[in-house]
């Protein structure tokens, strides 16, 4: 599946240190990953990562899962071997950690010249500098680092995000502008299901495809709250059927539920139900 008809619903992020989880994700209901080398994986351990998911990639199957694989920064003692391990792997896209301007992407490309490009966006200057990056000719995703944008504001963790919704915002416009994919960052109280539905629904009221996950066990929250729900679906047929009816009668307006349906709500229609295909697609394969 291309990445414009791919679901990015959950996009679980895995160390690629971790054996156990390496295995384990090939069976789990996501609909990406994100294959960790930088945050998740400890100095100590960075060559063993490298070698075990260059190895892992190599060999295993990960079936229509999107694979990402995330790269330490070009300024750590790493990034210079994870590019070397990575510019030719078996991934559908390389993540850049702590993108702060189209140059740190073009720094990238120039080594890594036939894999898609998905950058992190969690600094200061990235939010500002987030519609030149979401431009760069390569890049078709991002991803919130909500953590390191926290870290970097000196901001508090709230319910409500009052902190992140500026970047947040940012991130989307220049993401929607460019026809990027777009996922929220991660909820880090990994056991805490109702502070997690919470935010899922946050971010898909805002626009974003998804959300970037910890835990196996969050796959299923965000892959609902990302779905268009039973009703979003039959709003949308009944949307079409009333326009239809009405553009026979020579009307450009329909009304449904009290609501105006004008032909710019048939697109968001029509968008919901090929978005539902995608994932029933998605998930029978
Ligand atoms: C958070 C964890 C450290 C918890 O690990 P653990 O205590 O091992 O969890 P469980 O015992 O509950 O695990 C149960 C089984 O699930 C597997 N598992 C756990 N996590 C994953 C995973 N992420 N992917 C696949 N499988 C996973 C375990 O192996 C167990 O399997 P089994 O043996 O069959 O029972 C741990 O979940 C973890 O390490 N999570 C990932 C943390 C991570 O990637 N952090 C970095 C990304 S966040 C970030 O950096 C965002 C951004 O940059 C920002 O700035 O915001
Ligand atoms: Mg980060």
């Amino acid at each position: 599946m291309a990445q414009a008809a791919h679901p990015f619903r959950s996009v679980l992020y895995i160390p690629g240190s971790k054996e156990r989880a390496l295995e384990k994700a090939r069976g789990l209901p996501t609909d990406a990953i994100i294959f960790d080398l930088e945050d998740a994986v400890s100095p100590d351990e960075k060559d063993h990562a490298r070698s075990l998911l260059a190895e892992t990639l190599a060999s295993a199957d990960y079936g229509h899962r999107f694979r990402i694989v995330r790269l330490n920064g070009l300024d750590s003692p790493w990034g210079a071997a994870d590019i070397a391990a990575f510019a030719v792997a078996k991934a559908d896209a390389i993540l850049i950690p702590k993108v702060s301007s189209p140059a740190d992407v073009e720094a990238v490309a120039a080594q890594i010249p036939d894999l898609p490009l998905w950058a992190m966006m969690e600094t200061p200057l990235a939010m500002l500098n987030a519609a030149a990056i979401a431009a760069h000719p390569r890049l078709t995703g991002m991803v919130m680092g909500t953590n390191d944008l926290a870290k970097e504001l000196g901001a508090r963790f709230r319910p409500d995000r009052l902190a992140m919704q500026a970047g947040l915002g940012l991130c989307l416009l220049a993401a929607r502008a460019h026809g990027l994919t777009i996922v929220d960052g991660v909820y880090n109280a990994f056991k805490d299901d109702h502070g997690l539905r919470l935010e899922c629904e946050q971010g898909r009221d805002m626009g974003f495809d998804g959300k970037t996950l910890i835990h196996p066990a969050q796959l299923e929250i965000a892959n609902a709250a990302f779905s268009p729900s039973e009703s979003e679906i039959s709003l949308a047929l009944r949307q079409i059927a009333a326009f239809e009816e009405a553009e026979k009668q020579g009307l450009g307006v329909a009304v449904v539920d009290g609501k105006i349906v004008e032909n710019l709500h048939i697109v968001t229609a029509r968008q919901t139900l090929a978005k539902a295909e995608a994932i029933a697609a998605f998930s029978a394969s």
